[in-house]
């Protein structure tokens, strides 16, 4: 599903990344973590391609996105769920016009984009808040609308950069629990996130970056064996 080769990505006179190479399966759930500024949100700008690789080359479902020009970016992008830290729900639309915005700028309309938002929002358990606005929602719920947004497309891979980044514990579990749960049909998950302990507690593959390089590829030791090497 994603495959970078050799890839490295400078701004400036920075390497933010410096010849990456891991590839994901479809169907793989991954964390990507790190210390701040190790490169996590380029690598996930690049996949998505709001950014491009100095140099090496992405692949995205076998797609080699150097080959893809700018006009056929939203295809890509359509494919592609985002979830973000701060939601970036817009404040003067409801849950149900932030959730059908994808599927509006695809060409949906009528019945057809309301079930489809309906679906999305009943699988993070917001059926009954479409006509709310986002201020009303608590900052968990929030969230979920995010999520909802993501999926609501039926993307084959969602990705997120922080997603649980301004919840309690228990909020940012029932997050990753989310996450979980449109993995275990099919959907390829790569997360972002500084949040070692929720890490931990999911057993998940950690891809862990350092100044751009990838230092950990696997799931994390247990905490009583000491090594902290991902944990940025
Ligand atoms: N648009 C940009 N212009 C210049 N430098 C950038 C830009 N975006 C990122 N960088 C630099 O590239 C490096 C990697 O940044 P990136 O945002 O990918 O890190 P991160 O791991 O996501 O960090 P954080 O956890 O703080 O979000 C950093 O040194 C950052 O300052």
């Amino acid at each position: 599903m994603i495959r970078f080769d050799r890839v490295s990505k400078r701004y400036g006179n920075q390497d933010a990344l410096s010849e990456l190479n891991f590839e994901m399966q479809t169907g793989e759930f991954a964390f990507l973590t790190g210390h701040s500024g190790a490169g996590k949100s380029t690598l996930l700008k690049l996949v998505m391609l709001i950014e491009r690789p100095t140099r090496g080359q992405v692949f995205v479902n076998q797609l080699n996105l150097n080959r893809l020009s700018d006009r056929q970016i939203p295809s890509l992008r359509r494919n592609v769920g985002v979830v973000f830290q701060n939601h970036q729900l817009l404040n003067d639309r409801n849950v149900f016009d932030n959730v059908a915005l994808p599927l509006q700028i695809s060409g949906y309309q009528g019945k057809d984009m309301g079930r489809r938002v309906r679906a999305a929002l009943d699988k993070v358990g917001l059926l009954d808040k479409e006509k709310q606005l986002p201020v009303a929602l608590s900052g968990g719920e929030q969230q979920r609308v995010g999520i909802a947004r993501a999926v609501v497309n039926k993307p084959a891979l969602l990705l997120a950069d922080e997603p649980t980044g301004n919840l309690d514990p228990e909020l940012s579990a029932e997050v990753m629990n989310l996450f979980d749960q449109f993995n275990q049909v099919g959907v390829t998950v790569l997360i972002a996130s500084h949040d070692i302990a929720l890490i931990r507690t999911m057993n998940r593959r950690v891809l862990g970056l350092a100044d751009g390089k990838l230092v950990h590829d696997g799931e994390l030791p247990s905490r009583s064996t000491g090594s902290r090497n991902a944990d940025g």
